[in-house]
C-alpha cells in the first residue's frame, strides 16, 4: 500500500435488501409461496467517504441509519448493491482472506471467544489461526494484560465473565494480530464508567502505539469525544456530516438537556426562560432544551419548580437524535442533506 492510499475507500455506496412481503394469514402463506413478493428497502444510499491510515473516526446515526450495513460491507460480510469499497487496496468482499487478515472486528453483542474456554486458551487460538509468532504474541499478550488489566480474567472462561470483562477480552481478541483497521461497534455499550475509560484509552494507544484505522460506531457520544477527531454523522442511508467533530461541538454544545421528573403529569403550557423548550413530554416526565448562551440550567429549573411539582431533575449532554434533528433544521448549512 502507498502512502497516500487511503485505508478505507468507499465510493457510491448502496445495499438494497429484498424483504418477502405476504399478505396475512394461511392464504397469504400459500400464495407467497407459489408468487413472492418483495419489498425493497434501502439501507444505505450512495454513501461516499474515505479514511486515511492512522484515523479513528466516527460513524454515527440513530437506530435503522445503515451503520452496521456499511461495516458489513467494508468487512466483506455482505456485497454491495452497488458502489465500491476498498480496504486497504483491496475488495473486502471479493478477497474474504485476505481482508480478514489485516481487519479486527468487534460487534458489541457478538462474541468471537469460545464460551466454554479460558481467555487465555482462545487468545493461543487465535494468535495460532492468525500466524502471530510466539515472541510476538507474547510481548503483545504482556501488553495488553496491562492495559486492558486482564490479569485474573486469563484463567476464566467467557460464560463466567460480567458484560464489562467480555468486551476487554473481545478487544484483545480482535487485536492480537495487529490488524491495521479495526472496526468497533458500540465496544463500550452497557459498561460502567470506569470500563468504558478504560476501553477508551486502550484503543487510543493501539491507534497511537501502531496506527491503526479506526472506524467507530456508537451512540455513546463520551466515545465520540474523547476518540474521534472526525465524525460521519448518517441518517436513511446517506451522509448528512462528514467533517471535523469540533464543529459539532461548537454548533451543538450550545444546547444543553434538562429532564424533569414530575409529581403529576403536565397539564397547561410552561412559561419558559428565552432559548427554552419542550422537546419531549410523557406522563411524569418532561425533558427540556435550552440555549446556554441565553438562559443557565439554573434558570430553567427554577422556572419549571415555580409551575409544577418536580421530584427530581437531571442534565444531559445533547444526545444524537437531537443532533441528527438539527442538522435536518440547518444548523449546519454547509452539511445540509441534498
Ligand atoms: N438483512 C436485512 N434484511 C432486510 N433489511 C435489513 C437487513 N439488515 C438491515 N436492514 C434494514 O436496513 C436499515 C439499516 O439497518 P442497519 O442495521 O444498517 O442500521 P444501523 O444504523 O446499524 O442501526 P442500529 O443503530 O440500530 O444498529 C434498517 O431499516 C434495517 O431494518
Amino acid at each position: 500500500m502507498s502512502h497516500n492510499q487511503p485505508a478505507i475507500e468507499v465510493s457510491r455506496l448502496r445495499k438494497v435488501f429484498h424483504i418477502p412481503r405476504r399478505d396475512p394469514g394461511l392464504g397469504g402463506a400459500v400464495k407467497a409461496l407459489f408468487r413472492p413478493r418483495y419489498a425493497e428497502k434501502v439501507a444505505v444510499d450512495d454513501i461516499s467517504f474515505s479514511v486515511p491510515p492512522g484515523e479513528i473516526v466516527g460513524y454515527i446515526g440513530v437506530n435503522g441509519a445503515g451503520k452496521s450495513t456499511t461495516i458489513k460491507m467494508l468487512t466483506g460480510i455482505l456485497a454491495p448493491t452497488a458502489g465500491l469499497v476498498r480496504v486497504l487496496g483491496r475488495d473486502p468482499h471479493k478477497e474474504r482472506v485476505a481482508n480478514a487478515r489485516q481487519i479486527g472486528v468487534v460487534f458489541g453483542q457478538r462474541t468471537q471467544l469460545w464460551w466454554d474456554l479460558a481467555l487465555v486458551e482462545s487468545l493461543n487460538l487465535i494468535a495460532r489461526i492468525y500466524d502471530v509468532g510466539p515472541k510476538r504474541y507474547k510481548e503483545l499478550l504482556e501488553q495488553f494484560s496491562y492495559t486492558l488489566e486482564l490479569g485474573e480474567l486469563l484463567a476464566k472462561p467467557v460464560r463466567q465473565m460480567s458484560l464489562g470483562q467480555k468486551m476487554r477480552a473481545e478487544l484483545a481478541a480482535t487485536l492480537i494480530h495487529e490488524p491495521r483497521v479495526v472496526y468497533l461497534d458500540e465496544p463500550t455499550i452497557g459498561l460502567d464508567v470506569v470500563v468504558k475509560e478504560k476501553i477508551r484509552a486502550f484503543i487510543k494507544e493501539q491507534n497511537r502505539a501502531k496506527g491503526t484505522t479506526v472506524v467507530l460506531t456508537t451512540h455513546d457520544l463520551g466515545d465520540i469525544e474523547e476518540l474521534c477527531g472526525r465524525v460521519i454523522i448518517i441518517d436513511a442511508g446517506r451522509v448528512i456530516y462528514d467533517g471535523p467533530l469540533a464543529t459539532i461541538r461548537e454548533r451543538f454544545g450550545q444546547y444543553r438537556g434538562i429532564t424533569f421528573e414530575t409529581a403529576r403529569p403536565l397539564e397547561h403550557p410552561l412559561t419558559l426562560p428565552p432559548g427554552a423548550e419542550v422537546v419531549g413530554q410523557e406522563e411524569r416526565r418532561l425533558e427540556l432544551r435550552f440555549d446556554r448562551t441565553r438562559a443557565s440550567a439554573s434558570q430553567v429549573a427554577a422556572a419549571v419548580m415555580s409551575q409544577l411539582e418536580v421530584l427530581d431533575f437531571s442534565l444531559c449532554e445533547p444526545d444524537l437524535t437531537s443532533i441528527v434533528k438539527q442538522i435536518y433544521g440547518g444548523a449546519l448549512s454547509e452539511a445540509r442533506p441534498a
